[in-house]
């Protein structure tokens, strides 16, 4: 199969420094080894403390009498259960200020936890069906990036995401209204509700994107069948997969998917609080990675899923004892390998990998 070729592999230095580095070091690899972030929803990095600081500062009512009493609602049973907490929660943001101090809070938290690269979500229509309009939405944003850049060393850019659960028409006009920032994102995106609302749908408006020289990408396969990933890839041309961990139940899929190297962006703690598998031991990460998939781990929503990037891998790594140095230097590689980035400051990171790799074995 051509995965086994493409995959990358680390050169004999650097695999022998994987196979002796002891499992007790690992924490310490899997939160310094640099690794970008491709599935990050903005406004899931909306920690209740900001969202009550917010609701303060915009004089919005919240459902909740404290911070404790929001987190305490956290406990979901599926994808919808949690995406109606989570559009409740974005209510608070209304000003160019509040978008920036989100995207702030959470390119501090990207940079602590070694990520060097991070593609970011946001939802233009939670915001402008409120009222807003786009042009503040990605201003605020856009300005935490800029910052990032400068002061924490974390290259981000931004993707926006159609909701599916909306029409293609809304997002047709979500696409125009977006045009004047067309510099401000490198890509779209489609999340929300999967069930019901497939890939199909937005056929048109992906290829509008496509032409105008955006990424593409979309989630597919977290909830819903394999059939919505084989869709995203035919009819939508996705450069990668979002969640798509729902491939396993197709191995014709599976070989497909390792044979063209198409990334599929995992969020394993997601998973578990969305109830995808019922406890981290008896996800499928490992399985992917096996099949030669490029598979990579992110965060998703991480204000309401029990952690960040570093929280992502440790957890990960906990449960699975399958999973030690190698496979963390091959998670690394593949997030590097998926990101849109140039090819020039992938290999930078690629090689501080491989540093950092070095510095934890000894
Ligand atoms: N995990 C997820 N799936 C679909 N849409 C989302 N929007 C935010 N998080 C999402
Ligand atoms: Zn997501």
């Amino acid at each position: 199969m051509p995965d086994i070729h493409t995959r990358p592999h680390p050169d004999a230095t650097v695999a022998a420094a994987l196979d002796r580095l002891p499992r007790e070091r690992l924490p310490e690899l899997l939160r310094r080894i640099p690794k970008a972030e491709l599935h990050i929803h903005i406004e899931g990095s909306l920690e209740p403390e900001l969202i009550f600081s917010l609701a303060a500062r915009n004089g919005v009512a919240l459902p909740y009498d404290s911070v404790e009493a929001l987190r305490a609602a956290y406990a979901f049973s599926d994808l919808q259960s949690f995406l109606d907490i989570y559009y409740a929660g974005a209510s608070v943001l209304l000003h160019e200020a509040d978008f920036h101090d989100m995207a702030w809070a959470y390119l501090q938290r990207a940079a602590a936890d070694g990520v060097r690269r991070a593609e970011i979500f946001f939802d233009p229509q939670t915001h402008t069906e409120r009222g807003v309009p786009i042009g503040t939405v990605i201003a605020g944003l856009s300005a935490a990036l800029t910052k990032a850049r400068a002061e924490l060393g974390v290259d981000a850019d931004l993707i926006l995401c159609f909701l599916r659960h909306l029409s293609e028409e809304a997002a047709f006009e979500t696409l125009d209204a977006a045009l004047p920032y067309r510099d401000h994102f490198i890509g779209i995106g489609l999340d929300s509700s999967e069930r019901g609302h497939p890939p199909s749908k937005f056929e048109r408006v992906f290829a509008r994107g496509r032409a105008l020289g955006l990424h593409v990408v979309a989630h597919a396969g977290e909830e819903g069948p394999p059939a919505y990933i084989i869709e995203a890839l035919d009819l939508l041309q996705t450069e990668r997969i979002d969640h798509g961990v729902r491939c396993v139940d197709d191995p014709a899929l599976v070989a497909r998917l390792a044979a063209e190297r198409m990334p599929l962006t995992v969020c394993p703690l997601s998973n578990v609080k969305l109830c995808v598998y019922p406890t981290m031991a008896e996800h499928k990460l490992p399985a992917l990675l096996d099949a030669g998939l490029c598979a990579t781990i992110n965060s998703d929503d991480p204000a309401y899923f029990g952690g960040y990037m570093n929280q992502n891998w440790l957890d990960t790594f906990a449960a699975l004892p399958q999973l030690g140095a190698r496979e963390a230097w091959q998670l690394a590689a593949n997030s590097f390998e998926a990101a849109f980035a140039d090819a020039d400051r992938k290999a930078a990171w690629r090689a501080e990998v491989d540093r950092v790799v070095l510095e934890v074995a000894g």
